[in-house]
């Protein structure tokens, strides 16, 4: 068997078309043009990549950007600050931090300080709660955008058995959510996936990955998931993003894992772009919750 390669990028770009069209929409109607404004703290390569992807996606779309770029140096009060400016601009509909922040800074205090109605990752503690609760106010961009690839790849997920293997905050807990979800959580379908969170502690990791009808590996560790460790005929999702060398891998092998799934992401052009397209959404979302006409 050879998989069919989920292509990430063609439907990142439907989505992205989308929300083009919704915002254009919106400020034909007299709605303000949305703003997302970025935070970069120092000169993170990965991280300067995916910033500029970020303000290209929202340019295309007709969503204004903000970078701030601050020095590596740059204290934790000083960091504060900025966020509190951002927090008080009435231009500015959403705030993202971009992570991880150098050494020194406390990610978690500053997360805390993004005010929750323009906090469009999701991240703060109110947005996270609601997520739990099953009334989202923004979905975290990265796992709804798996669910939107599964769901316009025709992937059936309701009874299926799901593997999310990794438990950050990011990815692997609010993944899980989603998928578990019933009605309403990610729009009007259940996901209704019968979920295993399993992680770098789990005894017998391969034996649960091979029970998997879908895996959703976001660990972080270059091709730690081997074709031999899959289920013939599962959907492999890859989130993650590793550079080996001058290489970009995943945390799947993909070689080896496209000769035993049925369908597979590829890294780059998987999951990467969905993240950035669910951003925009969320943006242009936050900028019509701010009128009360969401
Ligand atoms: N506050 C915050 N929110 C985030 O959503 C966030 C973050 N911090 N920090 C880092 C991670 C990672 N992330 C990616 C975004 C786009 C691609 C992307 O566009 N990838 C392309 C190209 C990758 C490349 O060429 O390097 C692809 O996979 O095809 C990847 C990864 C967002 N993150």
């Amino acid at each position: 068997m050879t998989a069919r390669i989920l292509d990430g990028k063609a439907i990142a770009a439907e989505i992205r078309g989308e929300t083009a069209q919704q915002t254009a929409d919106w400020v034909a109607k007299g709605g303000k043009q949305p703003c997302l404004a970025a935070v970069l703290v120092g000169s993170d390569p990965a991280s300067e990549v995916y910033v500029r992807n970020k303000q290209r996606a929202c340019e295309r779309a007709g969503i204004d950007s903000q970078l701030h770029r601050l020095d590596a140096s740059t204290s934790q009060a000083e960091l504060i600050a900025v966020v509190e400016r951002l927090n008080n601009d009435p231009h500015v509909d959403g705030i993202l931090v971009q992570l991880p922040l150098p050494a020194g800074l406390d990610e978690r205090e500053i997360l805390d300080v993004v005010d929750p109605m323009k906090d469009v990752d999701a991240f703060s503690p109110e947005n996270v709660g609601l997520l739990v609760q099953g009334r989202p106010r923004f979905l975290p961009c990265t796992p709804h955008g798996v669910v939107q690839l599964l769901k316009r790849c025709q992937i059936p997920v309701p009874g299926k058995h799901v593997v999310v293997i990794g438990r950050s905050d990011i990815v692997g807990k609010p993944m899980a959510l989603l998928l578990a979800a019933r009605d309403g959580t990610c729009g009007p379908e259940a996901a209704n996936a019968t979920v295993t969170i399993a992680h770098s502690q789990s005894d017998d990791l391969e034996g649960i990955v091979r029970s998997g009808d879908i895996i959703v590996a976001a660990v972080g560790r270059p091709e730690m998931v081997r074709g031999s460790w899959l289920k013939p005929g599962a959907v492999v999702i890859d989130v993650g993003i590793n550079r080996v060398g001058d290489r970009l891998v995943g945390d799947v092998h993909f070689e080896e894992a496209s000769a035993v799934a049925s369908a597979i992401t590829p890294v780059p052009g998987g999951v990467g772009p969905l993240t950035i397209a669910m951003l925009l959404q969320n943006t242009l979302m936050a900028a019509k919750l701010k009128t009360g006409k969401a």
